[in-house]
This record gives C-alpha cells, structure tokens and sequence, in this order.
C-alpha cells in the first residue's frame, strides 16, 4: 500500500510526515552551493551547519526566505532531494502527497512544486493553505459550522486565519516572523553594544531567553559573542531577557495588529465562537516565550498554544490525506 505524504515546505524548516509513521523528516529549509560550479554541495542540517562559515566559493542559501521563493530551482532540488530520501520510487504504489508552501506564491511557482513532487514519485499532488492545514494538525475540527481562529507565526510569515466549514473565512498574512525577530536582535546588539552577532547567534538567544511579554520577575540573563564592531575584535557580555523582549516588540506588534485586523472582518457568529473556544498559536514562534500572554491582553480573547507547534503543518497534511484516503474507499 502506498503510504501518503504530507509535506511542510517551510522558509526555515522542512517536514516530511508519512500516513501511519508520523514525521520522518525535520531538517533546516537550507542549501550549500559551490558559487563557481553552480553544484549543490549540501542540503539541509548539513548546509545549515555551515551557515556564516562557508569560504568564498561556498554560499549557504535559504531558498524560501522571507516568505517568498528566492530561488525557485533551489528550491525545487531541495524538495526532491528531502522526497528521494524515503525513497518514494520503491514504494509498491505512487504515494499521494499534499504540500503546504508559503501562502503568496505565484500560479508558475505553484505547478513547478507539484511537477517537482510528480518527478520524485508522487501520485496526485496537492497544494493546500498553509494555516487551515495548520489548524487541522493542532487538532481543530474546522469542519463543523463553527468559528477556527490560527495563528501561524513561522520563519518568514505569519497567517492568521478564521475557518468554517472546511475552509478559510477571512484570513491576513504578514512577512514577519522568526526571521524578522533574529535580525531584530542583531540590530539591537550592534546599536546598544556596537557588537556584530551572526544569524544563528541570534537564533539561539532568541530560543534561549526570548520572551514577548514583560515580566518584572524573569531576571534571565545569557552570554553573548560576536565582533565587536569598532575595533573588530571578538568580544562577549551578558544580555538580559528585558532587553530582547525590548528588541522584538515592534515586530510582533505587528503581528497583534494583522490579528485585530482580521478579528474585525470575522463574522459576528463566528467571532463569538472564537471567544468560547479562543485562537489557536502554531509554527516556531509559538514557542516564544509569553507570545500566549500577550496575544490574550491585546486580541482580548483566550489564546492556547498547539501542542507540538513545529509540526502542526506535516501533520496536518497527513491527517488530511488520510481523511481523503477514507472518504475513497
Ligand atoms: N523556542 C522558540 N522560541 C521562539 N522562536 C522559535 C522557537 N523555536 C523555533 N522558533 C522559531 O520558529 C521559526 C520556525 O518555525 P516553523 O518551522 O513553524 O516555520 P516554517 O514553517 O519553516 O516557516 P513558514 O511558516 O514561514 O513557511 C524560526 O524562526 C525559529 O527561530
């Protein structure tokens, strides 16, 4: 029996869920190029090792970054490469598989991803929107006549989106998210420090003392290297949680604001069952700490964070692959 594949063709990770297995793949959406040759060297946690370290002749890229495809041929070995690794090919029938990518991707960009999948060994191929799968793989029945409120903080986007009845009744998406937060840090070290940090530096202060709510009594502290940026010297010292969730305030403010804004085209009945049953938080910046708070105070409505956030999009997909599995047979 073929066994179906759900895909999260994320701008900073990549999940691979299989019907029946769970996820069997999780890697970073990275790629390492030789600049000279035009070769792929390396694809992801591989390449994302290398990320600020490559020589000259090297690049490591994020093909999907900000939310949008930078480099559709990148893109497209990526996707195969991670699809050959179940080796679909020797599967005893096609697989069907359901892809979720970025939301404003363009007609030509959407048939490129699904003939990329037919190519690695796909049946039927789907596309489908990345914040309804999301809310599926939270465990929501958007089924029902009822009010769904996701919110999907990633790496490049965040879609907010109310569903009903199985599909997207009002819905936003705005381009910032866990990127934007890490240049936010880098920014705010280099102004108040002079000192230069990488991508990844930022990344891990982020997910180390990162919080999206003041709070008096979280005296976190964590030390931090870079260069510094005057004598261009390598130096360290000691940031607080008080100053990151200084750095990221306006980022995610933004965020709150793209949520009021749909929150105010939802209709009324919906909008009532969105206070009973609150919004649900998914995708990596989920997991920022007080993200949940904050939400709660500025939207004025009970807000859950899903359970396993990073693979609400892979599993979703499967879950809805199964459901069309069943309703075949
Ligand atoms: N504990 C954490 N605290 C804050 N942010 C986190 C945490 N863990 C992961 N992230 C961030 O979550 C983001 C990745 O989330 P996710 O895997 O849901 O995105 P994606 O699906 O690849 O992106 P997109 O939805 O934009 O296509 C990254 O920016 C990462 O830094």
């Amino acid at each position: 029996m073929a066994k179906d594949i759900g895909i999260d063709l994320g701008t900073a990770n990549v999940l691979l869920y299989v019907v029946g297995k769970g996820i069997v793949l999780n890697e970073p959406s990275v790629v390492a190029i030789d600049t000279k040759t035009d070769k792929v060297l390396a694809v992801g946690s591989e390449a994302y090792r290398m990320v600020g370290r490559t020589p000259s002749n090297i690049r490591a890229i994020r093909p999907l970054k900000d939310g949008v495809i930078s480099d559709f041929d990148i893109t497209e070995s990526m996707l195969s490469y991670f699809i050959s690794k179940l080796s679909v090919k020797g599967f005893m029938s096609k697989p069907n598989i359901m892809i979720c990518a970025p939301t404003n991707i363009t007609e030509i960009e959407r048939k490129a991803i699904v003939q990329a999948a037919e190519k690695s060994g796909g049946a039927k191929v789907y596309l489908e929107a990345e914040p309804k799968v999301a809310a599926v793989g939270a465990g929501m029945d958007i089924f029902k006549p009822r009010g769904n409120m996701v919110i999907d903080m990633g790496g490049g986007t965040s879609d907010i989106a109310v569903l009903s009845l199985g599909d997207i009744v009002a819905s936003n998406s705005v381009r910032v998210a866990g990127d934007e937060m890490n240049t936010d840090i880098m920014g705010y070290i280099k102004r108040k420090y002079n000192l230069i940090i990488g991508e990844r530096s930022a990344e891990n202060i982020k997910i180390t003392i990162g919080s999206a709510f003041p709070d008096e009594n979280n005296n976190e502290t964590m030390e931090i290297r870079g260069r510094d940026a005057v004598s261009g010297m390598p130096k360290s010292l000691t940031i607080s949680a008080a100053e990151i969730e200084e750095a990221l305030h306006d980022t995610i403010m933004q965020i709150v604001v793209a949520a009021k804004e749909v929150l105010e085209i939802t209709p009324p009945e919906l909008a009532a069952d969105i206070i009973d049953r609150g919004i649900m938080l998914t995708g990596g910046g989920a997991l920022l700490d007080g993200i949940d708070k904050l939400f709660a105070k500025e939207l004025k409505v009970p807000v859950i964070i899903s359970e396993s956030p990073l693979d609400n999009v892979a599993k979703g997909a499967g879950i809805l692959l199964e459901h069309m599995g069943t309703s075949k047979k």
